[in-house]
């Protein structure tokens, strides 16, 4: 009879001998993750090669069976992304991006809608997990103005790393969130850019990985189109301490 346990145990030791070669051949580089961050280590982006990593991203998803869960793993070198790796496990979509190479889902290149029009366009993003009134007022308003543009609609699977991916497949035009963190963005961020996408601040200014704010879209068009319309707030930054609040 098969020992689902032992298997998994195999499964569990075959893992654990793959990621111990990686940290023996990559020991000198640094660690962002969320649960180390959680535990309070540091959380500061430096010149140093960097893993930004998040285990399980949709973690309400999981512990509520929402069948979108991903791993992200972003590896960034001089504060910029080298590569990106978003696996959706339940989907079992492998999203991949290495800087100057293009990006792939299960090997298949991938490729930005080429939509301009932000009346013909899908917009993702998410509710957050902020509770606080006037933040959700302004989740509420920007998701308003935007669905009043108007655009075809409104969707976020609740994981950053896959609602950036589906940016990245041209499913989507854009994705923005406030109130995430750099461990939701960073493998994603090289996806959508590898895939023709730009990102940007919520503001509309460059990108700032440890802002906690992401608009990542197919053109620029779209995004400083939804720009225009979001109600922006400043979330305590991810390098502001090594404290993290939700
Ligand atoms: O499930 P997590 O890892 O908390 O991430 C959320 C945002 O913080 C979904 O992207
Ligand atoms: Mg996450």
């Amino acid at each position: 009879m098969t020992d689902l346990w032992q298997n998994a145990m195999d499964h569990a030791v075959a893992l654990a001998r793959k990621a111990g070669s990686v940290s023996v051949c990559l020991s000198f580089c640094l660690f962002i993750g969320e649960e180390s961050v959680a535990a309070g280590e540091p959380c500061v982006l430096t010149d140093n090669p960097t893993w930004i990593v998040d285990p399980v991203d949709g973690t309400t998803n999981f512990v509520h069976g929402y069948p979108f869960v991903a791993v992200s793993i972003g590896f960034a070198v001089n504060r910029k992304l080298e590569f990106g790796v978003v696996y959706s496990c339940i989907e079992d979509k492998m999203y991949t991006a290495r800087k100057g190479q293009g990006a792939f889902c299960n090997g298949q290149l991938l490729n930005v809608s080429d939509q301009k029009e932000i009346s013909q366009s899908i917009i993702a993003t998410e509710f957050g997990s902020n509770r606080d009134t006037e933040v959700v007022d302004k989740i509420f308003s920007s998701m308003r103005k935007i669905l009043c543009l108007p655009i075809h609609g409104i969707r976020g699977v609740g994981t950053a790393a896959t609602n950036m991916c589906l940016v990245a497949s041209g499913c989507v035009e854009a994705y923005y969130e406030i109130g995430i963190h750099c461990w939701d963005i960073a493998a994603g961020a090289i996806i959508v850019t590898e895939a023709g996408g730009v990102l940007m601040d919520v503001d509309g200014g460059p990108l700032d990985l440890m802002s906690r704010r992401v608009v990542a879209a197919n053109n620029k068009i779209i995004a400083e189109r939804i720009v225009k319309e979001i109600d922006a707030f400043t979330p305590l930054r991810d390098d502001a301490s090594t404290e993290t609040e939700d």
